[in-house]
């Protein structure tokens, strides 16, 4: 509930309070987790750590689990079981680990044979799973989506996923409050990804570092759920840990009917909608970095490089070195140019296209699907696009289209009518571009690589993609057709059949006293008893370093989509900036980490900011690790990363002073060692002496110098999230797992999740979970 001190608070502060189960004097917080979405790349090695620990998964009545990533997007008419479906050996593995895992751990699952299953932001807020004022994590950097509902959700890593089933809770500190206000109106033909690739532009991929977005103003306050999902979706490319947009009757009157939102017209609704109603800024709320924009100043946009921030108008052109004042931006651009075959000068809608794709977390729901549809309606895709392809981002997203007629408008027109995964947004799967391919992609990365080893990415909007298509250019959807923008009121919603009436007989005292006490067993088996030393001690470090004078390295680049279908943390050393190392599998010389003593790298010392910007995946601290990589030094960092390096006994050192990362960077040149004297708090030279002092939290710092594990340490403090829960059953009874999702009230014996009368296979009456 809101909280009582006077001090007025942004959005993000009134969630946040509201979680805290224990706040140290250091700013070092414990928070309660509401909702925990799991896939198959980020979970194989937590559910590992929880079985090494005889731990079990403490809330499966808040975990809702799917696969999206690996799995094929073709027909699934033959569909029998994963294992039999999935013919590439990693993906397979990963996806039956992911199958293996839920049953061990007694877990709610979409596979493939459920119509609920696809990508995992797509179907939490489908469901009614996401809620507002929750807190929401998936190990998966796009769960900022999900704070379109005023929900905190962010990305988080794999240990943080282990901590998450095991405990409920997070170890964090506040973020800083930033505000981006969108008023005006967008004029014809702009929709909600032109106004966030418009903000990323703005604001550029470390304009968020640190922060949680809050997106307001009245273009905002008119976009649909889904467009401003989409808008949060992407707050990560620019940085922040989160989006987030105050909930209002657009939300409220897209959670009626879902089956695991409250059900409309309950008390619990009523009670729920009540505190809903209370989540949004105080007037005189302070943010630390604000941004005004006009909605009318935004026209369609597109990215031309391999960032998202690599942005122009579609009426633009490819800009050049010397569009940018910025050393790094020069460098980058020129690097961008050629990886992406550009002029500068050249007209963006000069630019011809080879595939397009429309789908991903960002731009693959109903809304999105029907705005394509309206452009290639009675149209035929141009000669020269050699592949299209239609990815809904869930089977229940699939459905609805069908039953619009939205398959047969695409198939007409020459595009592929595929089955719901991430599919081409980063090619984990099947689905990828071959080398030098450009692809016009709804999705909401362009790095290097991402749709497929050398391919070119340029982000744009659904009727944008649409367009392409149509034209076999880069080209201006205004120019061909003109989508109203979604607007709150062109929201129909999908059927999200089943819902399922959950009882709701139980007063709210009997729930709370219902609750296994203490010393009664619990669904955490080690509760209160972890061990809290499991990581090596790191107090100094010394060794050669290695200088990279790049900005934005982002996670793909550290470890590419291909080594991600490990199911475990070690052997990753050899993949460590696999693009960068080796050509044709060859090594390229030129590449440091490629260079003599530069093998035997303990430090990476990095020149340019937001290192490790992107994906969540700690298989990049990992791979550092192992290549034997344990301290990275720059002038700023990713905030996913940086916090998955410190859950790795591994330390980031932040160092903004130019001159003495010009310092460092030199002795790295020279060969000479440098020492990071984390007890200190010092960098130095080989002689020891002093080069410059840094910053380090102390109970991060705390836990590194001890080699202390963050499971066991919060393990110790089951009776305050015990308090916690208890408070959270009576304050916000919905938020305890209803429908499909509820448990046993003791938590011992699961409940199945309601059948699914009509499954992708067919109709088939009263078919359990796929498992
Ligand atoms: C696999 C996962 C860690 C990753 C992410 O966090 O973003 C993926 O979804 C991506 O888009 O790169
Ligand atoms: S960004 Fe792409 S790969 Fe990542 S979750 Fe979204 S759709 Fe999947």
């Amino acid at each position: 509930m809101p909280s009582a001190e006077s001090k007025p608070k942004t959005l993000y502060d009134k969630v946040f309070s509201d979680h805290i189960v224990n706040e140290q004097e250091d700013g070092t917080c414990l928070i309660y987790i509401d909702r925990h979405l799991v896939h198959e790349v980020t979970s194989p090695q937590a559910f590992e750590g929880l079985t090494n620990a005889s731990r079990k998964v403490r809330r499966p009545d808040c975990t809702l689990v799917t696969v999206d990533h690996n799995i094929p997007t073709s027909s699934r008419k033959s569909f029998k079981n994963a294992a039999e479906f999935i013919k590439e050996n990693d993906s397979r593995l990963q996806c039956t680990t992911l199958e293996q895992n839920v049953k061990d751990f007694g877990l709610t699952y979409f596979g493939m044979g459920d119509k609920r299953q696809g990508i995992v932001h797509i179907i939490g807020p489908e469901q009614g799973f996401t809620l507002p004022g929750t807190t929401v994590v998936c190990g998966d950097s796009h769960t900022s989506t999900h704070g379109a509902f005023g929900a905190l959700a962010f990305g988080i890593g794999t240990s943080e996923v282990e901590h998450v089933l095991a405990t409920q809770t997070l170890i964090t500190r506040r973020s800083k409050n930033m505000r981006v206000q969108v008023d005006g109106e967008l004029p014809a033909g702009v929709t909600s990804k032109d106004v966030v690739l418009h903000i990323i532009g703005v604001i550029g991929t470390a304009g968020g570092n640190g922060a949680v977005i809050e997106f307001c103003g009245s273009v905002i306050r008119g976009l649909s759920m889904e467009a401003r999902m989409s808008m949060c979706n992407m707050s990560i490319e620019g940085g922040a840990r989160a989006g987030m947009i105050a909930p209002d009757e657009i939300t409220f009157e897209y959670l009626k009917g879902r089956p695991l939102a409250p059900k409309y017209g309950s008390a619990e609704w009523n009670k729920a909608t009540a505190y809903w109603s209370g989540l949004k800024s105080d007037p005189e709320a302070k943010y630390d970095i604000e941004v005004f924009l006009d909605g009318k100043d935004i026209v369609p946009t597109i990215s031309w490089g391999t960032s998202p921030q690599d942005v122009v108008p579609i009426t633009g052109v490819v800009p050049g070195p010397d569009d940018f004042e910025d050393e790094n931006r020069k460098l980058s651009c020129k690097r961008a140019l050629e990886y992406m075959g550009l002029t500068a000068g050249t007209p963006m809608k000069d630019v011809v296209v080879d595939k397009v794709f429309i789908g991903s977390c960002t731009n693959a729901r109903i809304e999105d699907l029907r705005a394509a549809a309206k452009v290639v309606k009675g149209r035929k895709i141009a000669s020269n696009i050699k592949r299209a392809m239609i990815v809904p981002g869930s089977g229940l997203v699939k459905e609805q289209a069908e039953s619009e007629g939205l398959d047969k408008i695409f198939t007409d027109s020459g595009f592929e009518w595929r089955e719901a995964g991430c599919s081409m947004c980063l090619g984990m799967n099947p689905d990828i571009l071959s080398p030098k391919e450009r692809c016009a992609s709804t999705s909401n990365r362009n790095f290097e690589g991402r749709q497929g080893a050398q391919g070119r990415t340029h982000l744009m909007s659904p009727a944008m993609a649409a367009t392409a298509a149509l034209v076999g250019k880069l080209a201006d959807v205004r120019e061909h057709s003109v989508p109203s923008p979604v607007l709150a009121k062109a929201s129909p919603k999908i059927d999200v059949q089943p819902e399922v009436d959950s009882p709701e007989t139980e007063d709210e005292l009997d729930r709370v006293l219902d609750q296994p006490a203490d010393n009664e067993p619990h669904t955490n088996s080690s509760a209160g008893g972890g061990s809290s030393t499991g990581l090596p001690k790191f107090t100094t470090l010394k060794g050669i370093t290695a200088p990279l004078d790049r900005a934005n390295v982002d996670t793909d680049a550290i470890i590419p989509k291909q080594f991600l279908k490990t199911i475990k943390r070690t052997g990753l050393g050899s993949a460590l900036f696999y693009e960068l190392r080796y050509t044709d599998d060859k090594e390229n010389p030129d590449f440091i980490l490629n260079q003599g003593i530069y093998r035997n790298a303990k430090i990476l010392v990095v020149t340019g900011p937001n290192f490790g910007c992107g994906s969540s995946r700690e298989h990049a601290p990992w791979a550092l690790l192992d290549f034997g990589i344990k301290c990275i030094i720059a002038p700023s960092f990713a905030d996913i990363f940086f916090n998955n390096t410190f859950k790795n006994g591994m330390l980031p050192v932040v160092v903004s002073d130019e001159a003495a990362l010009q310092k460092i960077a030199e002795e790295a040149r020279a060969g000479r060692e440098v020492e990071v004297d984390l007890v200190n708090q010092e960098v130095k030279d080989a002689q020891g002496n002093k080069i410059v002092s840094f910053d380090v939290d102390g109970f991060r710092k705390h836990c590194l110098v001890n080699g202390l594990d963050d499971i066991g340490l919060t393990l110790q403090m089951e009776s305050k999230i015990r308090t916690f829960e208890a408070k959270r059953t009576l304050d916000t009874p919905w938020l305890d797992g209803s429908g499909y999702l509820r448990r046993d009230r003791r938590g011992a014996t699961m409940v199945e999740a309601a059948p699914v009368p009509k499954t992708n296979r067919g109709d088939v009456k009263n078919e359990p979970l796929e498992w």
